[in-house]
């Protein structure tokens, strides 16, 4: 089958989707919209929908034997090509599902996958999403060689998904070290740039998929990025200036969507990516205010960011497209657990003059915990940090001091850009910032 037939079979598939609410599901939404979604992005039909409440999973099936006939009549009386599951399902219950449904079964995560898959546009993105594809399906697979390759291929099945069946399963393990010995490669370039620009104060945009995090990259600079109402449009972080009023040029990156249940070896492989983010001065959490379901996908975005080490409050939440928001009591229920949050709309430019003013006033109290060494006759540098920094200890050493203060990033600019001041004088002079951690490098 050449690359050209598959795309073709892929948009011609139809699919019929099955949801199991369990017990401890706290999702508030429809509950099989998001994965209609997903499943339109990468380019299927649906053409039917099952949804069940279940105490716990059927440990062959995921669904109870009733449900599995209702299934196969369903697909049998649409003629569906595929069945996907809301769910993650074990080999077992996909073998199972496939031999009485007769068609391929596959879970959302693999949905996802396939969605990165078609989109991954860098070097970085895609080696990231071939090693979560394979580190997904590899224990999946095992054994499952031939039984996989009677099916027909489509949606799941792309990009690396064939490649697999074309290989045996030692070949797979060696790809997925060498993937992550590549991909580990680019983290550590990525970190040492991200680090090289310190002294340019970084925001990143945050949030789940279809938010309006490029749109309002778009608004506010002359990015031009894609964003259109698809799931997963960005997977690539794009960063560019933004002249943010009362501030000056700060850097703005847009960075890829996060979504419910994100396959957990997906937030591993975009770590790179991510690192954009951990490392950023300040993170707008974008979210579309207008869902029916934004709580919970603010929820979400929370819990990714958890996940890489950054909590609640180092992100400043901005509930996007006011716009359209049909009933105003939606809006004040969220405002009334997110008070600090900004309203805009990214597509008619409301309320972006208020998030500048947000974002200039959290950068301006971000002070930075300094060490500054410099000759004693730099008397123009020491009253300079009397004045402006809060001074925690100063020592004299011969002709070297050295002072600790804190000192606002704004402040640190200004000083940096002062021809009156010289802050590498005749005596080596070092400026090292203290993280929560101690000393993190030098930053001058
Ligand atoms: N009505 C309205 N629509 C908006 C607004 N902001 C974005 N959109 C629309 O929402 C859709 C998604 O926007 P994107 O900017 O691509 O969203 P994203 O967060 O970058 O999405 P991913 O990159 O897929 O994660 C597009 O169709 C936008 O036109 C807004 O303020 N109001
Ligand atoms: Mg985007």
């Amino acid at each position: 089958m050449s690359n050209s037939d598959r795309k073709q079979s892929v948009d011609s598939e139809s699919a019929v989707l099955v949801g199991v609410q369990l017990p401890d599901d706290t999702y508030h939404g429809e509950p099989l919209d998001e994965l209609t979604g997903l499943v339109e992005t990468a380019g299927a039909t649906v053409v039917g929908r099952l949804t069940q409440k279940r105490q716990a999973p059927d440990a062959a099936t995921y669904v109870g034997h009733g449900k599995v006939d209702e299934l196969k009549f369903v697909v049998d009386a649409t003629e569906a090509d595929v069945v996907i599951f809301d769910n993650d399902l074990s080999p077992a219950q996909i073998r199972n599902l496939e031999e009485t449904l007769k068609v391929k079964v596959l879970d959302r995560t693999e949905v996802i996958l396939d969605i990165f898959s078609t989109r991954a546009q860098t070097h970085e993105a895609r080696l990231a999403v071939e090693l979560a594809q394979l580190e997904y399906s590899l224990p999946r697979l095992k054994g499952m060689w031939k039984h996989l390759s009677r099916l027909k291929m489509g949606v799941g099945m792309r990009g690396p998904g064939e490649k697999q069946l074309e290989t045996d399963r030692r070949l797979a393990e060696k790809r997925i070290t060498d993937l992550r010995r590549d991909l580990e490669k680019v983290h550590k370039r990525k970190e040492r740039e991200v680090a090289g620009r310190r002294d340019r104060m970084t925001v990143s945009l945050v949030g789940y998929t279809n938010a309006g995090k490029s749109t309002l990259m778009n608004a506010l600079t002359d990015a031009h990025v894609l964003a259109e109402d698809k799931l997963f449009a960005t997977l690539d972080t794009r960063t560019r200036r933004w002249q943010l009023p009362g501030w000056g040029p700060v850097l703005l990156s847009d960075t890829v969507g996060f979504i419910r249940n994100l396959p957990h070896n997906l937030v591993a492989s975009f770590k790179a990516t991510l690192e954009e983010a951990r490392q950023a001065d300040l993170l707008i959490h974008v979210a579309d205010a207008s869902s029916p379901v934004a709580l919970d996908q603010i929820k979400a975005v929370y819990d990714v960011l958890r996940e890489i080490g950054i909590e609640e409050k180092d992100a400043l939440l901005v509930l996007n497209k006011v716009d359209q928001i049909a009933d105003p009591a939606s809006l004040e229920a969220i405002r009334r657990l997110y008070p600090s949050a900004v309203t805009i709309s990214a597509r008619t430019g409301d309320g972006l003059p208020r998030l500048a003013a947000a974002v200039s006033d959290a950068l301006s109290q971000d002070f930075l915990d300094l060490e500054f060494r410099f000759g004693v006759s730099n008397g123009r540098l020491l009253a300079y940090l009397a004045k402006y920094g809060e001074v925690i200890s100063r020592t004299f050493d011969g002709d070297l001091a050295t002072v600790h203060c804190r000192l606002s990033r704004q402040h640190l600019g200004a000083l940096r850009d002062d021809p009156e001041i010289e802050i590498h004088p005749y005596v080596a002079s070092t400026i090292t910032r203290h993280g929560a951690d101690g000393a993190v490098g030098e930053v001058a």
